[in-house]
């Protein structure tokens, strides 16, 4: 088999058609357009590119956005102060605190400050919370944008043997949520997995997120598997690969996603999805 490739950036591109119109009813509606603030601290050179993206989204979708710039030695007190500024102010439907956060802030107690209505990345334990008991609110952007990925190759998900390599708080874990809620059957492999290659064999849906270039070869994926690539790593010489032997890999699966242009372009899609659910449940509390 040679896979079809799952096409992250087309299908993101729809989903923002989409949003568009989303965004223009609530302005309709409320006077406002929905309202996304980005927190950055510090000066992490990746993280610069990715709120720059973010950015550009939501002006192509029609949202509100602000950026608030902090210095790398912004203390605890001040972080948890803008939250709360930002938590009370009613143009801002959506609070995005760009991580890893500089060393000596605590990023568990930032994400609990947000708003839970408010928390547009789907990380706080309210959330985390309704994801597991499966009634789902504002859901983790990575997965999510993974499981409209899997919608877009039109399989049925239910029984299916899904492995997950990489049990981070903000991919492998809701994603283990997402694909159980969707009745796979689950394994969330990790550093401590053993005879992690047999694992994989048996997977028809495989999701991972290690960071390590080419850390799948082609020989562990089963024959027809639909393989979703979350990595992004850059090479030496500048280029962006993700965490599978990409050539090896699409000769067996029969669906398989791009490093760059693949589940990327599908976590900000969810973003702007996550922003708009905010807007609308913002204008629920005040006709
Ligand atoms: N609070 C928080 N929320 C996040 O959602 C969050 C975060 N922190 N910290 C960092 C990670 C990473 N992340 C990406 C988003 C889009 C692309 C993306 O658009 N990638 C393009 C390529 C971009 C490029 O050229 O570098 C692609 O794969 O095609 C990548 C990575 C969100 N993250």
């Amino acid at each position: 088999m040679s896979a079809a490739r799952l096409d992250g950036k087309a299908i993101a591109a729809e989903i923002q058609h989409s949003i568009r119109q989303g965004a223009a009813a609530i302005l309709a509606n409320r006077g406002r357009a929905p309202g996304l603030a980005v927190v950055l601290v510090g000066q992490n050179p990746a993280s610069q590119v990715y709120v720059r993206n973010k950015r550009r989204a939501c002006a192509e979708v029609g949202f509100h956005s602000e950026l608030h710039e902090l210095p790398e030695h912004t203390s605890q007190a001040e972080l948890m102060a803008l939250i709360d500024r930002l938590n009370a102010d009613p143009a801002i439907d959506g609070i995005l605190v760009q991580l890893p956060l500089p060393a000596g802030l605590d990023e568990a107690a930032v994400t609990e400050r947000i708003a839970p209505t408010k928390d547009v990345d789907g990380f706080h334990p309210y959330n985390v919370g309704r994801l597991v008991l499966r009634r789902p609110l504002l859901r983790p952007c990575t997965p999510k944008g993974v499981m409209t990925l899997l919608a877009h190759t039109g399989r049925t998900l239910e029984g299916l043997d899904a492995v997950i390599i990489g049990q981070s708080n903000i991919v492998g874990r809701p994603m283990a949520l997402e694909l159980l809620a969707a009745r796979c059957t689950v394994t969330l492999c990790h550093s401590r997995t053993r005879d992690l290659a047999d694992k994989v064999r048996g997977a028809d849906i495989l999701v991972v997120a290690v960071g390590r270039p080419g850390f799948v070869p082609g020989d562990w994926i089963k024959e027809g598997a639909i393989v979703i690539d979350v990595g992004i790593n850059r090479t030496p010489d500048g280029r962006l690969v993700g965490d599978l032997d990409f050539a090896s890999c699409a000769e067996r699966a029969s669906w398989i996603t791009p490093v760059p242009g693949g589940v990327g372009p599908m976590t900000i899609a969810s973003l702007l999805e996550n922003t708009l659910q905010a807007a609308e449940l913002h204008a629920e509390q005040t006709p």
